[in-house]
């Protein structure tokens, strides 16, 4: 079984893909970024995908929802991975002159006081690792990148301070995702893509109602841009009941009733890693 993740060695994403999937018979395939995992996925060349979707600090990953969008994936699994920023430099630089902090944009957004604090600017990169490999290849002295342990072992980096994130008991909920959709999936969650037909007074409050009065109890709800008109908008729903659940089928036949899009995008339960 292939699996991708974003890389280089040394990402958070790796971290998961390690813990969650068994080391025999997995062949573990990295991509450049997390669209490219979704892509790899979508495109069959690779079985599964494990792309982060959510950060207990900086909220959802819109990298992973607008690819979730473009991409036709099915979610078979979610997993829970404990995340400890630490800032990395390389050998002999001093905290006092960093200027510039490397990372990716969730990491940077989870690290935010921190790097008010140090006055220092942000650069972009496209994972973590990514962040840590470039520094050492740049030896620069001026720049720390937020990471892991592993990507500072990896790359051998220091560690010039440990746990920079704004708030203790940062986590990151992952998905895994594949090209097969099993038959009837038996699970205790599922999400739903809602693309509302019709703009109109108390459209969000009717949709959340459906569930309600279904009792389905909701546990995470993202709107993100149509991104063809401002101010219009489809909504990512998760449900804590899996799709094979009657209820499940009720609501999602009476949404499509009132003229809403319904895509089904998975069916899975949780895993601590
Ligand atoms: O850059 C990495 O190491 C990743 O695996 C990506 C990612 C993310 O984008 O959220 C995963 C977990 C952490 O929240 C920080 C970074």
């Amino acid at each position: 079984m292939k699996v991708a993740y974003l890389g280089p060695k040394g990402t958070f994403s790796e971290e998961a893909a390690l813990r969650f999937f068994p080391p025999n018979g997995t062949e573990l395939m990295m991509c450049d970024g997390i669209v490219d995992v979704l892509e790899a996925v979508a495109e069959q060349e690779a079985d599964k995908g494990i792309v982060p979707i959510e950060n207990a600090i900086e909220g959802t990953i819109t990298m992973t929802t607008d690819g979730l969008i473009n991409y036709d994936v099915w979610i078979e699994g979610e997993a829970i991975l404990p995340i400890a920023l630490h800032l990395l430099t390389v050998e002999g630089a001093d905290i006092d002159d960093i200027e510039e902090i490397w990372s990716i944009g969730p990491a940077l957004a989870q690290c935010r006081d921190f790097t008010r604090k140090l006055q220092a600017k942000t650069k972009h990169f496209s994972s973590t690792a990514n962040a840590a490999e470039s520094l050492v290849k740049a030896n620069n002295k001026g720049a720390g990148a937020i990471a892991s342990e592993l990507a500072a072992k990896t790359f051998g980096l220091e560690i010039a301070k440990r746990n920079i994130q704004d708030f203790e008991g940062n986590s990151t909920r992952f998905l895994i995702v594949t090209n097969k959709k099993p038959e009837v999936p038996e699970t205790s969650k599922s999400m739903l893509l809602i693309t509302p037909g019709e703009d109109r007074p108390g459209l969000l409050a009717i949709i959340l109602n459906v569930f309600s009065s279904l009792d389905i109890n909701l546990s995470w709800i993202e709107s993100r841009p149509t991104k063809k008109k401002l101010g219009t908008y489809r909504f990512f729903i998760e449900a804590q009941m899996g799709v094979q659940e009657v209820s499940m089928q009720k609501a999602i036949t009476i949404l499509r009733t009132y003229g809403h899009d319904v895509r089904v995008l998975g069916s899975f339960d949780t895993k601590k890693l």
